[in-house]
């Protein structure tokens, strides 16, 4: 008969410890069930006022999918309960939970902490405790440590695809020529992680141009491919991702271009969660790059004020950033510095 045996765990968020837990558990049984424990209440309360950002079941749920989808014996599956702490967690009704869940006998259960063996061996008798690892050599971190310091501090103990999750993404908007390219590779240089560039560009210098050429499909494109990007960006970066340039500034372009709003570009628009806006005002030295048309001061002042509009209607909160290129790349340090808690 195959040999049964569950981890438990709230997986908030899910660390290197519980990988190293559960890749052990997999090599001990033939069959392993993780399971996801989760309480609405008892998860909010427990990342309140913390250093961390929420983290969904189904985001933890996805976390544990992604590590074993390749392993053939690892099965993951949820239980709800409704307890709003650890205190008041009713252990009772939970093993009642995991077993039905589980639907066969049990032979193993597996933890890093000794103290769980009392209610265990009361809970199932039929079962044997085994115990990983309980003084955390392998991996000294707890995911409670992480939440109270929060997950910047110990980036190297989350698996890849959680701290993807933990990407600060920072915009950089402004209009034509106020050095939004420029910094936005200095400062990915700087933090030694990944950018995204502006696609609309791209795909104007694969099409050889930009005034009478484009049309409305263009413009929804240039949002699409722009959120691919940094959907790829995110996947890589270290701690922070750059982004030069996003939808609404995509749809100033449209509106400047063909006098008319696009509303693919607007969905796109309403979906994005940008953790810093960095506005770059126009008052460096415009630079014709064979690309731009809207160098006259007055244009360009008259531009600027239009876009800070569509941010304002939208109710972005940005940070004014102006100044030499020295000042707005030291501005800019310090704005994602605080961002990251540096
Ligand atoms: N009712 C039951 O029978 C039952 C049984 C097991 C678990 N649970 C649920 O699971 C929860 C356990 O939550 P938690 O907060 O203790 O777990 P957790 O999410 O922090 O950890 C999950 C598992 O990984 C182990 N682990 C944690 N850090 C480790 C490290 N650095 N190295 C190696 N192993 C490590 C833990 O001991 C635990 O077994 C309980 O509060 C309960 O909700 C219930």
């Amino acid at each position: 008969m195959n040999s049964v045996g569950f981890i438990g765990g709230k997986f908030l968020p899910l660390h290197m410890g519980h990988v190293y837990a559960i890749v052990k558990a997999a090599c001990m049984c033939d069959e392993l069930y993780v399971v996801l424990s989760y309480s609405k209440a008892r998860d909010a309360a427990l990342c309140k006022d913390l250093k961390v950002k929420e983290m969904s079941r189904e985001i933890r749920h996805r976390w544990l999918t992604q590590l074993t989808r390749d392993m053939e014996n690892v099965r993951v599956i949820k239980v709800e309960d409704t307890y709003d702490s650890d205190e008041t967690y009713n252990w009772e009704e939970g093993a009642w939970q995991i077993k039905k869940a589980i639907g066969k006998p049990i032979n193993y259960i597996f933890s890093s902490e000794n103290s769980y063996g009392e209610i265990f061996t009361r809970l199932y008798p039929e079962a044997k405790h085994v115990v990983i690892d309980s003084a955390r050599h392998r991996y000294p971190i707890s995911a409670t440590k992480i939440r109270a310091e929060g997950v910047y501090k110990h980036w190297e103990m989350l698996p890849d695809f959680v701290r993807s999750y933990f990407i600060k993404k920072v915009v950089i908007v402004g209009t034509e020529s106020c050095g939004k390219s420029t910094l936005t590779q200095y400062l990915a240089k700087l933090y030694n992680t990944t950018y995204v560039e502006e696609y609309g560009r791209t795909i104007c210098e694969e099409l050889g141009g930009y005034e009478d050429i484009l049309t409305k499909d263009i413009f929804s494109q240039i949002a699409y491919k722009h959120k691919v990007l940094e959907y790829e960006a995110y996947k890589k970066a270290n701690k922070v991702v750059f982004i030069d340039t996003e939808a609404i500034v995509t749809q100033y372009y449209s509106e400047l271009c063909l006098g008319e709003s696009n509303p693919v570009v607007d969905s796109v628009a309403e979906d994005q969660d940008y953790d810093l806006w960095i506005y770059l005002e126009p008052d460096v030295q415009w630079v014709n790059d064979g690309l731009r048309t809207y160098g006259e001061e007055k244009t360009r002042h008259e531009n600027n004020l239009k876009l800070k509009e569509m941010l304002k209607n939208r109710k972005i909160e940005f940070v004014s950033v102006r100044g030499t290129y020295i000042e707005r790349l030291n501005k800019s340090v310090d704005l994602v510095n605080k961002l990251l808690e540096i």
